[in-house]
């Protein structure tokens, strides 16, 4: 048994480091050594606490001091700063330079030329009696050439009342509805002049069961007889129908497209396509220049101004709501699931939600963010970075190689197709460059006429074709006049519905086929509307099927919270949002700008 204290004492569990050090040789009394102890502990303590609180402290982020000063609404703040970005098309280099550099703007008056005389040019020249009259107006409408056309499309849905077809026919920007229908169809006897070959019965077809229903259509002569529609068995082919999008129209016909004008793309064949469209006379070429605009188009950098605050129902509830919930204290677990929600109701859909949250709660652990201010950065910074700041958002519409781009403008109806080619167009001019557009949306007589006062308006030429014509024959005519005219850019209005049953994708891969027999496409524009959510989003699927979008133009995003939808149709299509419609005024396009965009959102 060895000695108590020499044993015991080093061996005492008990003793803390101060006591041992006392009995060890400080030799300090008891209650000093007591004291000594009781004070350790409680740095022990301390620190334990201390460092509990800083971890606690690290979830949250409190921002309440300057709060109020952050969440004060403040007017809206889009500006994209660099004005719009347009380069030239795919067809050769992606070089930018214009072949005709902005020019010095719209010419101050219609450099007289007898604006549109289709003079009867080249072959199919069939002088159209309308055409007689000259039409004074801009180079827009032209003469009836009539038909000698198969379009099976023809069975024109009753000329008169052109304003909507069914469902949202969507007003135009007002500018429209003139249905000085005249024109065309209206007018239409001498087709049957012009269209000898009508006569001639091909058996085949059964013909359009719904075609032989409209027997008002007085006007149309050949309408009856012409069986036409030489169904091309193939037609039906490969396209993917797609009718998803479309309201109705569900069915896709085999129908084929109408023959395909197939026939026109090698040269002027003749009466086929070319007859339908009412162009000007494409074979002689005559370069009609555009008419000078008729009213003032504001400038493209400077005009973003005026588009702040458009974006006012989408930042009082996503950039609002957000830097809300992040200034409110702590945030734990529920108040992650609110920044979800918000999220999610601004249709920033599931996926990107849940990549920005996780970014988020990440970063602000990491980063230790403490205020407001920090808070609205990385906000900002992640929220910038999930909309591919470094995606291509040029827009190809100049011309390259001799040749204008080809800008194709598809989406489903009422989405705004047609205001957004007429927007864009003044954008274009005011840029100095030369437009023309193609109606190439067969479907009702008012879009054409749409489109024509768009054109009007802004000083470019408008290509159109009666209504029911062959959406492709008028795209292929509009590309091949604004070849000949020598433009920067032919703009392709498309249809988002049809008269026949064909399918809408059918339909809108057929015109990229047939113009791309003379000139690439170089811009695919597809116009969602804001509005419609997820719904714009299922129709954008399924055009990326068929014609390889190249650029989203999401409209209407003043009138929606629902703005996060840019996020979701950028991650979901992998094609970038190259302009956004802010209003329905001719000038409410600006170019979409990551930065900008969320700045606005935030402030
Ligand atoms: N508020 C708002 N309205 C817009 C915007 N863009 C277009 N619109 C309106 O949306 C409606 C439909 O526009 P259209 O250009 O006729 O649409 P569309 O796609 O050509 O329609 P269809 O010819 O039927 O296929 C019109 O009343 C436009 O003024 C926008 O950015 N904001």
């Amino acid at each position: 048994m060895s000695s108590p204290t020499s044993l015991t004492a080093p061996l005492d569990p008990a003793p803390t480091d101060v006591a041992l050090a006392a009995q060890v040789g400080t030799g300090l009394a008891p209650g000093v050594v007591a004291a000594i102890v009781a004070a350790a502990i409680i740095v022990i303590l301390l620190v334990v606490l201390g460092i509990g609180l800083y971890l606690r402290r690290s979830r949250q982020v409190s921002l309440a001091e300057e709060e109020e000063e952050e969440r004060r609404p403040t007017k809206g703040t889009y500006k994209a700063g660099g004005g719009f970005d347009f380069t030239a098309g795919t067809g050769g280099s992606t070089l930018t330079p214009p072949r005709r550099g902005p020019a010095p703007l719209p010419p101050e008056e219609p450099p007289a030329e007898p604006a549109e005389r289709p003079e009867a040019g080249g072959p199919q020249g069939t002088a159209p009696p309308g055409a007689a009259e000259a039409p004074p107006a801009p180079a827009t409408d032209s003469a009836p050439t009539t038909d000698a056309a198969p379009p099976d499309l023809s069975p024109p849905t009753t000329p008169t009342a052109p304003g909507r077809a069914d469902g949202d026919g969507t007003t135009g920007p007002g500018v429209l509805e003139e249905p000085e229908v005249a024109g065309p169809q209206a007018t239409a006897p001498p087709a049957a002049a012009e269209a000898p070959p009508a006569p001639t019965v091909e058996p085949e077809a059964p013909v359009e069961p719904e075609a032989p229903v409209e027997p008002e259509a007085p006007v149309e002569p050949e309408a009856p007889v012409e069986p036409e529609a030489p169904v091309e068995p193939e037609a039906p082919a490969a396209e993917p129908e797609a009718p998803a999008a479309e309201p109705e129209a569900p069915t896709l016909e085999p129908e084929a497209p109408t023959a395909e004008p197939e026939a026109p793309a090698e040269a002027p064949p003749g009466p086929t396509t070319e007859s339908t469209t009412e162009t000007i006379a494409p074979s002689t070429g005559t370069p009609v220049p555009p008419a000078a605009p008729t009213e003032e188009i504001a400038p493209a950098e400077g005009r973003l101004e005026r588009l702040r605050g458009r974006l006012g129902r989408s930042r009082s509830t996503l950039g609002q709501g957000l830097l809300g919930l992040l200034g409110a204290g702590d945030l734990d677990e529920d108040s992650w699931e609110e920044v979800e929600d918000t999220l999610l109701m601004a249709d920033l859909g599931s996926s990107t939600t849940q990549e920005i949250v996780a970014k988020l709660r990440e970063r602000i652990a990491s980063r230790g963010v403490r205020t407001p201010e920090q808070a609205r950065e990385l906000l900002r910074e992640v929220l910038v970075e999930s909309l591919g700041p470094d995606m291509e958002r040029s827009v190809r519409a100049l011309a390259h190689d001799g040749r204008p781009a080809v800008v194709l403008i598809a989406g489903v109806n009422g989405t705004g197709k047609t205001t957004t080619t007429g927007k864009l167009a003044r954008v274009l001019v005011a840029g100095g460059y030369v437009v023309l557009l193609g109606a190439a949306d067969t479907f009702r007589a008012a879009a054409a006429e749409q489109l024509a006062t768009w054109g009007e308006r802004a000083g470019a030429e408008t290509v159109r074709g009666k209504e029911g014509a062959d959406p492709a024959s008028v795209a292929f005519d509009a590309v091949r006049r604004g070849t000949e005219s020598g433009v920067d850019a032919v703009l392709l209005d498309t249809a988002g519905r049809l008269h026949t049953k064909t399918g809408l994708m059918d339909e809108l891969g057929k015109v990229k086929r047939v113009v791309e027999r003379q000139a690439d496409v170089d811009e695919v524009l597809l116009v969602l509307d804001a509005t419609t959510g997820q719904n714009g989003l299922t129709q954008a699927r399924v055009f990326r099927e068929v014609v390889d979008v190249t650029g989203v133009v999401l409209t209407k995003l003043d009138g929606t919270a629902k703005g996060g939808i840019v996020f979701q149709v950028q991650r979901e299509l992998g094609v970038p949002v190259k302009l956004v419609g802010l209003g329905e005024g001719p000038d409410d396009l600006a170019p979409f700008e990551p930065e900008a965009f969320v700045d606005a959102l935030l402030r």
